[in-house]
């Protein structure tokens, strides 16, 4: 019996929540500057409850419309994690609404983000927990399979696997791999510190100091009328 597309890690890699923790209320944008400005995820997953998200990725891929294995997933995380779900982008079925929402809350879940739709939008957005989906409809998922809970997926353009960390707000999800995440916490750290300096600098003195900008003007030899 061939199992490809049917599978469940029983085991999926996780990350020491407090390593997750460290990231709690770091600006988004700063942490995408540590990790070469490429660690977001499409703009187009956007927010339907508070845009504040952190946790650690529990992975579920579904086909489009379908939600069994995010069904099963449920009953599997652990506190904290994040839902990070791959259904392909499918506009025309949702997969999860109300319900399972409120499941997911009930299980001490961060959030849920996923590549796909949800229902019950408005009541969700009631809810007061951090979901991010590409869109809305009222269509159902159905309920066949098969799936993977617990591999890498791809979500809003991103490579994403159990464990990684997610972290959301105003402007959107990155993804930080665990292995890089010292690194960036000692770079977002200086990078701040610069900004904040820049930012009372402008305060004080009504200049906003970049030398690189005529600089860069020079070497492309622009030309001034
Ligand atoms: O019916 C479903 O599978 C999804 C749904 O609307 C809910 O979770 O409330
Ligand atoms: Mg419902």
């Amino acid at each position: 019996m061939v199992s490809v597309g049917c599978r469940i890690h029983t085991h999926p890699a996780r990350t020491d929540p407090g390593l997750v923790e460290r990231f709690r209320n770091i600006p988004v944008a700063n942490l995408d500057d540590c990790m070469g400005r490429t660690a977001a995820l499409s703009s187009a997953i956007r927010p339907y409850g508070p845009r504040r998200l952190l946790g650690q990725a529990f992975t579920v891929r579904v086909p489009a419309g379908d939600n069994l294995m995010f069904h099963k997933a449920m009953d599997m995380a652990q506190p904290g994690d994040v839902f990070v779900i791959d259904a392909f982008g499918c506009e025309e079925r949702s997969i999860l609404g109300e319900l399972m929402v409120s499941y997911c809350k009930i299980r001490g879940a961060s959030g849920i983000v996923v590549d796909g739709c949800i229902r019950d939008a408005d009541a969700i957005r009631a809810m007061n927990f951090p979901i991010y989906a590409r869109g809305v409809t009222p269509n159902g998922p159905y309920k066949n399979g098969p799936g993977e809970i617990g591999g890498a997926v791809v979500v809003g353009g991103q490579v994403i696997r159990p464990g990684d960390i997610l972290a959301g707000d105003g402007d959107g999800i990155v993804v930080i791999r665990p292995e890089d995440a010292e690194e960036i916490l000692e770079q977002v750290e200086k990078l701040m510190a610069n900004e904040s300096r820049t930012l009372s600098e402008m305060k004080q003195h009504s200049t906003y100091i970049r030398p690189w900008v005529d600089e860069k003007l020079a070497e492309l030899k622009c030309e001034y009328l």
